[in-house]
């Protein structure tokens, strides 16, 4: 049985680090294994100019714990406003590292998305000229559509139209759900990569449901069927370069969890490695973690890999992670893979 395990140093291509008092208390459970992470701009307000995501930046690191090294890689929120040149500056300049395409209403301060489409086409064709990726929340908010097909049915009548349409624009589908983005994304010669998040490879919708309701599961997209955490969990450890770690490690105060109208969002971000080295064990793949949590990513976004490596130790007794971890915002629920961890960040 393998016990130890030395991988470069992994990198989080999805994260959401809040901001004040949550972005303090968080920050440290990234940088403390990851060296760079994709940050997601979905703040109330929204980073939507190069300018708000140069000041983000400059906020993250001021929180970052002393002696950690941690290269956050900017995103901007796209609107139906966003000035093609302003994204054009900010990609120029190293800053901006991809826009994001949140269907207004999609998901946790989505408000300020994208309502048509049409309108956003002039930043997409000049992210496509210049090669700028385009983040997406793949969901459609139609309200016919039920919440479990919404990944599906915005890959046939959204993402596939668009792709046709402007081939060269190089998207990144954030957090795959389904067996229908994975074949989506295994079918397409190019331009097209898929994040997977830490927790769809562990819990399937009965985590969310059964034997009472579960807010600490709740997330979007929401966990589907089994088969379809069966073919993430495919993907993620079969070593295609397409698909990479992004943990969506989203977190909200236990009181915005826990109540009649709870959000979306699942904290991974602390105790990510040592899930994924179980779910890699358990499928006989632990030497593809690499390629899935440290190598795949900066490849499919031109960035080197990392040259420091971390190692995971596979410990006899349980590696202990609290329950919850205590912000300046609030208590936030750590996610329960609901099995004992042993693998451990040495
Ligand atoms: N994933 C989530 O459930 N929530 C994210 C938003 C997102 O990534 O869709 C959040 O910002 O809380
Ligand atoms: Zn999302
Ligand atoms: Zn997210």
């Amino acid at each position: 049985m393998t016990t130890e395990l030395t991988i470069r140093r992994p990198d989080d291509w999805h994260l959401h680090l809040r901001d004040g008092a949550m972005l303090e208390g968080v920050i440290g459970d990234t940088s403390r294994h990851f060296a760079r992470a994709i940050i997601m701009p979905n703040l109330v307000p929204p980073v939507v100019t190069t300018a708000d995501a140069g000041a983000y930046r400059d906020r993250i690191l001021a929180a970052l714990p002393k002696g950690d090294r941690f290269e956050p890689l900017m995103t901007l929120y796209l609107t139906e406003h966003t000035d093609p040149d302003d994204v054009e500056a900010g990609f120029r300049s190293g800053l901006i590292r991809a826009v994001k395409l949140y269907p207004a209403g999609a998901t946790t301060n989505s408000h300020g998305g994208v309502r048509d489409i049409e309108k956003a086409m002039p930043v997409l064709e000049r992210m496509a000229e210049i090669g700028l990726t385009l983040c997406v929340h793949g969901e459609v908010t139609t309200p016919e559509v039920d919440i479990f097909d919404r990944e599906a049915v915005f890959i046939e009548t959204v993402l596939d139209p668009l792709r046709r349409r402007l081939p060269e624009l190089r998207v990144t589908m954030e957090h795959v759900t389904t067996k229908n983005g994975v074949d989506y994304i295994k079918a397409s010669s190019a331009n097209l990569a898929g994040s997977i998040t830490t927790h769809h490879l562990i819990i399937n919708r009965n985590a969310i449901l059964v034997g009472g309701i579960k807010p600490h599961y709740y997330c979007l997209p929401v966990a589907k069927r089994e088969e379809h955490r069966l073919a993430l969990r495919a993907a993620a450890t079969s070593g295609d370069t397409r698909f990479f770690l992004g943990t969506d490690s989203a977190p909200h105060v236990d009181p915005l969890k826990e109540c009649a109208c709870g959000c979306a969002g699942i904290y991974t971000s602390i105790n990510t490695m040592s899930c994924l080295a179980h779910v890699f064990e358990e499928e006989d793949a632990l030497a593809r973690l690499e390629a899935f949590a440290s190598l795949n990513g900066p490849a499919w976004y031109g960035l080197p890999a990392n040259e420091e490596t971390i190692r995971l130790v596979r410990r006899a007794e349980p590696v202990a992670f609290p329950a919850k971890i205590e912000t300046g915002a609030g208590p936030v629920t750590v996610f329960d893979p609901m099995f004992p961890l042993h693998w451990d960040v040495a």
